[in-house]
């Protein structure tokens, strides 16, 4: 028998051939890529490229029409979003919706999963439990918003922050089902200097804690910081993958930003 040791390491995420039509439009047209537990990668391209129709199809809220998406050897393409998030998949969106007028630290415990008090039976047959529970959450709600720099605005309504503020919400919510993968769908969009700073050191410690992260981001120098692998998505397919610095000098990534032809 092989030592078990001795085999490479399964890849978190495997994606294979991935496609997905809208009528006409290939807005995924057949993307393979895989990403080992631990990295950074982004995912960059034009506007229009499919970047986000890929993380619809990775989360659940899209299914796709073909191909096929490991997570941690597990076929996961055809189930619904919330299985996704129960073995591990988490997502933040690009325009951060949270319920404005509950408060921050309410928003953030919205993000665990497997609550027995959101079930019927439990809050009559084992209250005690259902408290505990909610207890312990709130506590992790608590340490998660230090973490991402907003304790002080734990009671505040969600409503009152900030667009970066609201990104870092973002974060705190999809740590609270301790997720092994995160899809950051652009993290730094519409966000000041000085909380740009804050969200890539944040990212930077979510992963050196081993949470692996997908992230679709325009801001290059962001991308260059963080990631050591970008693909590059145009028209739905894959234009070039490899290092930032070797991505951004490629002729044919700088022609799809400027709309040119791509080869
Ligand atoms: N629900 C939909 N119905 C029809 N077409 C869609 C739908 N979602 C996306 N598309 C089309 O699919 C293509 C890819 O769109 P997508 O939003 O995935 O690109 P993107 O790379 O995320 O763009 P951006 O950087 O502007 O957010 C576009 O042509 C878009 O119009």
């Amino acid at each position: 028998m092989s030592d078990p040791s001795s085999l490479p390491p399964m890849p978190l995420l495997t994606v294979e051939g991935l496609v997905k039509r809208f009528g006409g439009v290939a807005a995924v047209d057949g993307i393979s890529f895989t990403l080992e537990a631990g990295q950074i990668m982004g995912v960059i391209g034009p506007n229009g490229a499919g970047k986000t129709t890929l993380f619809d199809c990775l989360a659940g809220s899209q299914l796709p029409d073909a191909g096929q998406i490991r997570l941690a050897g597990q076929r996961i393409e055809r189930l619904p979003a919330w299985r996704r998030t129960g073995i591990g998949l988490g997502r933040t969106f690009q325009i951060p919706r949270p319920f404005p007028a509950m408060s921050v630290l309410e928003n953030v415990m919205l993000g665990a999963k497997d609550q027995a008090g959101e079930r019927i039976l439990p809050n009559w047959v084992a209250p005690g439990r259902v408290r505990r529970q909610e207890a312990a959450c709130r506590e992790r709600a608590h340490e998660l918003l230090t973490f991402v720099t907003l304790a002080s605005l734990s009671h505040a309504p969600a409503g009152s922050l900030s667009g970066g503020q609201r990104k870092l919400l973002e974060l705190a919510r999809a740590l609270m089902a301790k997720p092994s993968l995160i899809l950051l769908d652009e993290p730094a969009a519409g966000v000041n200097p000085a909380l740009l700073e804050i969200i890539i050191e944040r990212l930077l410690a979510m992963n050196r804690a081993g949470t692996t992260l997908l992230l679709i981001e325009h801001n290059i120098d962001m991308v260059a910081r963080l990631c050591r692998h970008v693909l590059v998505m145009a028209n739905g397919r894959p234009l070039a993958a490899g290092t930032p610095e070797n991505v951004t000098s490629d002729p044919r990534v700088a022609e799809a930003y400027l709309g040119g032809a791509v080869a």
